[in-house]
């Protein structure tokens, strides 16, 4: 296997218990995961709250030790080659965990160290600029905004040129200009070839940047497949009847369809193309006598996929 057939990463059997805290029980978080993701992906790790995610990253980053499995990161074992591996990886976390007393260039030249990269081939100027954070490359962290200090995160990550950019949530509680920027730098590093591995709770997100998706579950993989073929796993369909602003009773419809008025007015029925007919829908509120003004068809969403698949 050449390095480009070769996962970015490979995780295998990896489990994870934390031990018991304040007369509790031990928590099992992970148990026994399996998981490949592809080199040059945008690959989304879902799952409900508590479901591993952090966890897994963690792991991944070097913070959390496992309790049993084997991880690869850019075909490095981390436990043979733990110099290699960690140099793979760039994580972006979740908590704004900045020291104060530095400023952003500041920051970014001690993470650099930290790191070994040559004073030659560091890209400190790059990273400030790429981030929109030049006009406070010297003002304290402490005196920049929440959003400043996310973008801080993310130069972080990337002082040694990572082949893996690792985000936990990068866009949980940003304004949308963030937002933007955040994601026009991810898709530029991933087109530059960086794999980028992101959790995020905005289902409707992942759905439009993920090529593949995981979605794990109590510390276990559910599922794991391209974006597309997910969304076309689910036997579901939502038919949209306008019916001219006025409501009406909802009408009775075939076995396993589900109709909803919207607040719109609209009337939103959900079903299963793969029993039901739209035309026998559509027959049914004709014959309960709503009117059709218009209609029109929605495909599922990731959201529909994820309730699906970690109901119960
Ligand atoms: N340091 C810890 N000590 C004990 N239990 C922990 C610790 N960290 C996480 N857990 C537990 O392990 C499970 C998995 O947590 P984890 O943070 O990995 O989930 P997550 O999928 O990231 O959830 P969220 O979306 O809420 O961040 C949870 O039940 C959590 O309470």
């Amino acid at each position: 296997m050449t390095q480009t057939d070769r996962p970015a990463i490979e995780i295998a059997g990896l489990s994870k218990t934390y031990a018991a805290q304040g007369g509790g029980a031990p928590k099992q978080a992970l148990k026994a995961l399996d998981l490949q993701v592809p080199a040059g992906s945008i690959f989304g790790l879902l799952g409900p709250n508590g479901a591993g995610k952090s966890t897994t990253i963690n792991i991944l980053a070097g913070l959390v030790n496992k309790t049993a499995g084997k991880v690869r990161i850019w075909g490095f074992d981390q436990d043979v080659n733990p110099r290699q591996s960690r140099a793979a990886i760039g994580v972006m976390p979740q908590e704004l965990n900045i020291d104060p007393f530095f400023t952003p260039r500041g920051s970014l030249e001690v993470q650099a160290g930290l790191y070994g990269v040559p004073k030659s081939e560091r890209w400190t100027d790059e990273l400030l600029e790429m981030v929109d954070l030049t006009a406070q490359a010297s003002a304290y962290a402490r005196t920049l905004s929440g959003g400043m200090k996310r973008r801080l995160l993310l130069a972080k990550a990337l002082v040694h040129r990572p082949r893996i950019l690792v985000l936990d949530e990068p866009t949980a509680g940003v304004d949308i200009g963030l937002r933007e920027m955040l994601w026009t730098n991810i898709r530029r590093l991933n087109a530059e070839g960086m794999t980028i591995i992101l959790t995020t709770h905005y289902l409707q997100e992942a759905e439009a940047m993920c090529d593949e998706i995981a979605i794990i579950n109590h510390g276990e993989l559910i599922v794991r497949d391209k974006t597309e073929a997910l969304l076309g796993r689910m036997d579901s369909k939502t038919l949209v009847i306008d019916t001219g602003g006025a409501r009406h009773d909802t009408p009775p419809l075939p076995d396993g369809a589900r109709a909803e008025w919207r607040d719109d007015g609209q009337l939103a029925i959900s079903y299963p193309p793969s029993r039901v007919r739209a035309d026998a829908l559509i027959d049914a509120v004709r014959g309960a006598g709503v009117p059709i003004a218009d209609v029109a068809t929605e495909a599922p969403h990731l959201e529909d996929v994820f309730v699906e698949l970690t109901k119960g």
